[in-house]
């Protein structure tokens, strides 16, 4: 069997990458990945200015995931560019991701121009869990302000783009995003990002300083949510437009199934905080083994193919 994908007209060896925010803060760990067995990398979300982030500790592993607040940590923009411009001579073979977010709607378009005016020639993951004005959500879960800002940014950005989701828990909601992602020319939607402000407590206490120890919860705790967010858009959303699947990812029955679902790319985060780049190897292999058993000779052969009772 093979687990190699495409995401619009880019093909990947291997259908798995690493999440946004692990082992992709600077040249170091995009290097681990890139010469792991993931297809390709996304760099950590990339701002105008490089950010020191939160007060430590910020980020916590428990037995059935993580919580985090980091406050995006980041190298800024023309680190992570000025790295992707070398690889595109290096390896120009391969596709990478840049993963990007404004702290306000003027400096989201300011990176998507810079992005748009380079030669960058991968793909772009727009961070839509952004901050939107004081008193309002996330921009991800005002709608209204989404589909402005897409409307916007498509007039000028003419690159692969896809956008990185909160996980959505009402259909009423599925149905509102997916029409707002259907007017627009994305190569992918990615569900989900960490389920927002979860509070993880030890003995007395919380277990971040950031957010009195409110963050973002990855891993166990949200595959069937992730799952759910990844089918939900799959069944809504025109072919065009593909799914990268995260979070909860510890096996490759994990990733069986968020391809089940209708995933053609897997991101893989707290699992991979916890084990490092050798994590791409093994779960790889152990999708591998499943598809041998089963037949499938490529994930094509069982992409959105979940079964219902
Ligand atoms: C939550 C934001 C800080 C606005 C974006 C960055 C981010 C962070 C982070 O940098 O705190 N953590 C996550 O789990 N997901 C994210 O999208």
């Amino acid at each position: 069997a093979t687990t190699k994908t495409h995401i619009g007209n880019f093909e990947f060896e291997n259908c798995f990458m690493n999440a946004a925010g692990v082992y992709c803060y600077d040249r170091n760990e995009l290097g681990q990945v890139l010469n792991s067995q993931a297809g390709t990398f996304v760099t950590k979300t990339a701002t105008l200015q490089s950010r020191s982030g939160n007060p430590e500790p910020r980020y916590h592993d428990t037995v059935l995931g993580s919580i985090n607040s980091m406050g995006l940590p980041n190298l800024g923009f023309d680190y992570y560019l000025d790295y992707l411009l070398e690889l595109q001579k290096t390896h120009p073979d391969r596709t990478f991701f840049f993963s990007l977010v404004g702290m306000s709607t003027e400096d989201t378009h300011a990176l998507l121009k810079k992005v748009q005016e380079s030669d960058f020639n991968g793909i772009t993951e727009l961070n839509l869990s952004c901050p939107n004005v004081p008193g309002k959500p996330q921009i991800a879960y005002d709608l209204e302000t989404t589909e402005k800002l897409l409307t916007d940014i498509f007039s000028y950005f003419k690159k692969p783009l896809g956008v990185k989701l909160p996980p959505y828990f009402d259909i009423v909601h599925f149905d509102q995003a997916a029409t707002v992602f259907n007017k627009f020319p994305l190569t992918f939607i990615n569900c989900v990002n960490s389920i927002g402000n979860g509070l993880v407590i030890e003995d007395e206490s919380v277990v971040i300083k950031p957010k009195n120890g409110f963050g973002g919860i990855g891993g166990e705790y949200i595959k069937p949510t992730a799952l759910a967010n990844v089918h939900a858009f799959y069944q809504r959303l025109n072919p065009s437009i593909q799914i990268i699947g995260t979070g909860g990812v510890l096996t490759g029955q994990d990733a069986f199934e968020h391809i089940l679902c209708g995933a053609s790319m897997v991101q893989i985060g707290t699992t991979l905080h916890k084990e490092g780049p050798a994590a791409f190897e093994r779960i790889t292999n152990e999708l591998k083994a499943i598809m041998d058993k089963k037949g499938y000779k490529t994930i094509e052969d069982f992409k959105g193919k979940v079964k219902y009772l």
